[in-house]
């Protein structure tokens, strides 16, 4: 191993009540607003064809006039309660909120710049208002901060110059009084998730980076930053010149999730997720395709069965309201959550043979394993592999009480669950109930025919 200063400070997952609630969670919202939400995608009259929420740095958008959209932020439909109810009745256990993208617009009445909402129209802070909401109603909060931002004149891409190393040792101290004004303003906040962390040079703060962070975690115990804040000593993001990752759990599935559990090393990790191709902030024209909930709900599963955190993001309006789509998605995921969220919370990689008609979840601490079924086969009979000398002992439908099954054992730990109905309009999740029969415990099951 390399001797590191600012590498990975512990190896493996974190097991304090904190990080363990977090582990828990398995679904989250992510929450971009900002100014970009104004324009929308568009600036005079055209189309930007990148993400909404990067139209600043597009060519035809000239950095002052786009600054000056601060002049007209005034979400007078905005209201805090309305969105953590819908995010109480769609069932996530955690929020992830814009502070300040990468344009450099506080959502908070900063004392170290002028652009923030204080100098508005409407003046008032919105973090506070969506902690106190949020977390009322049981929802963890998480507060995203871009360390990049495009407001502030001593942001550098890289330091070349002794001018640039002046510049960006104040962007430093700037960048540490934000952040630890954000951890006393906002005390009930459970984590930090950094963005805009990839330039050169903020990769050169090594030492500045996990100084801070130390700071941080000093002031606010059991605080979760992810893997994306810094870098070591020789530049490596994520994971340190060791392989160990940096931060309590990895962000580097952004828009994309594992295929299988080797992808994620052991370690915690959230997915975020957006609902059309690649928007954060609100886009008036939505292009290519729109998830479903059908797929959004196959996502989280699939995420949740790989030990992670399934995170949607939402987009709000100017005037503060949710778009209607995502006022419908939030409904149909929480409709379904209603019925299945057991098989959702608590949950954990089973270690079981990955079959085709879906996931399997481990109830964390316990031997219950939920099958959750997105693809039922044509023979209506699902097959499940334990591990040997494990056997099925119960096996019953969430949704649909009194609907249990009993396996048909087809070898040894090898089973076929033979479903009653063939056609089903929308995902469901059998439970299964697993005990040893190293003793032949006698479990109740058919002997194959
Ligand atoms: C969580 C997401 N991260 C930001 C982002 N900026 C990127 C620049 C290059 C590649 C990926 C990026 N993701 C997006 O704007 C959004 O905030």
């Amino acid at each position: 191993t390399i001797a590191l200063q600012h590498g990975a400070h512990g190896v493996g997952r974190r097991r304090d009540a904190a990080m363990e609630k977090w582990r828990a969670y398995g679904l989250g919202q992510f929450v971009h607003w900002g100014l970009y939400s104004i324009p929308a995608g568009e600036w005079n009259g055209k189309q930007y064809n990148g993400a909404a929420e990067w139209i600043k740095s597009w060519k035809e958008v000239p950095a002052t006039t786009y600054d000056s959209l601060m002049y007209q932020f005034n979400p007078t439909k905005f209201n805090a309660e309305s969105w953590a109810a819908t995010a109480k009745q769609m069932g996530v256990k955690y929020v992830t909120i814009t502070t300040k993208h990468h344009d450099g617009f506080c959502l908070w009445p900063s004392k170290y710049t002028n652009f923030t909402v204080a100098n508005s129209p409407y003046k008032k802070d919105i973090i506070g208002p969506l902690v106190k909401a949020y977390d009322r109603r049981g929802i963890d909060v998480i507060l995203y901060f871009s360390i990049m931002d495009w407001h502030n004149p001593d942001w550098r891409y890289d330091i070349k110059t002794r001018e640039d190393s002046v510049a960006f040792d104040r962007f430093k101290q700037f960048t540490r009084n934000q952040l630890l004004e954000l951890l006393t303003l906002y005390p009930a906040a459970k984590g930090l998730w950094f963005d805009g962390t990839w330039d050169k040079s903020w990769v050169k703060q090594a030492a500045f980076a996990d100084s801070l962070e130390k700071e941080m975690r000093a002031m606010r115990p059991g605080l979760i930053i992810g893997s994306r804040f810094r870098a070591d000593e020789y530049g490596k993001r994520h994971f340190d010149s060791n392989g160990n990752m940096m931060g309590d759990y990895e962000q580097g599935w952004e828009r994309k999730i594992p295929e299988k559990i080797t992808d994620v090393h052991g370690n915690d990790w959230d997915c975020v997720m957006t609902v059309p191709e690649n928007q954060w902030g609100y886009s008036k024209i939505w292009k290519g395709h729109i998830k479903t909930t059908d797929e959004l709900l196959e996502m989280l599963a699939k995420c949740v069965s790989l030990d992670g955190n399934f995170v949607l993001n939402f987009g709000p309006k100017p005037d503060g309201t949710l778009r209607t789509e995502e006022l419908d998605l939030a409904k149909g995921i929480g409709a379904w959550m209603d019925t299945n969220s057991e098989a959702i919370y608590n949950g954990e990689y089973a270690g079981l043979v990955k079959q085709d008609w879906g996931y399997y979840v481990k109830k964390t601490g316990t031997n219950k394993i939920y099958m959750l079924v997105f693809n039922v086969p044509v023979s209506g009979a699902l097959n499940v592999v334990l591990p040997s000398r494990t056997a099925i002992s119960k096996v019953y439908d969430l949704g649909g009480p009194g609907l249990s099954y009993v396996p048909e054992e087809i070898g040894t730990s090898t089973y076929f669950i033979h479903l009653k109905q063939q056609t089903f309009k929308r995902p469901f999740v059998l439970v299964l109930e697993t005990a040893d029969n190293s003793k032949n415990s006698g479990a109740q099951y058919q002997k194959a025919k």
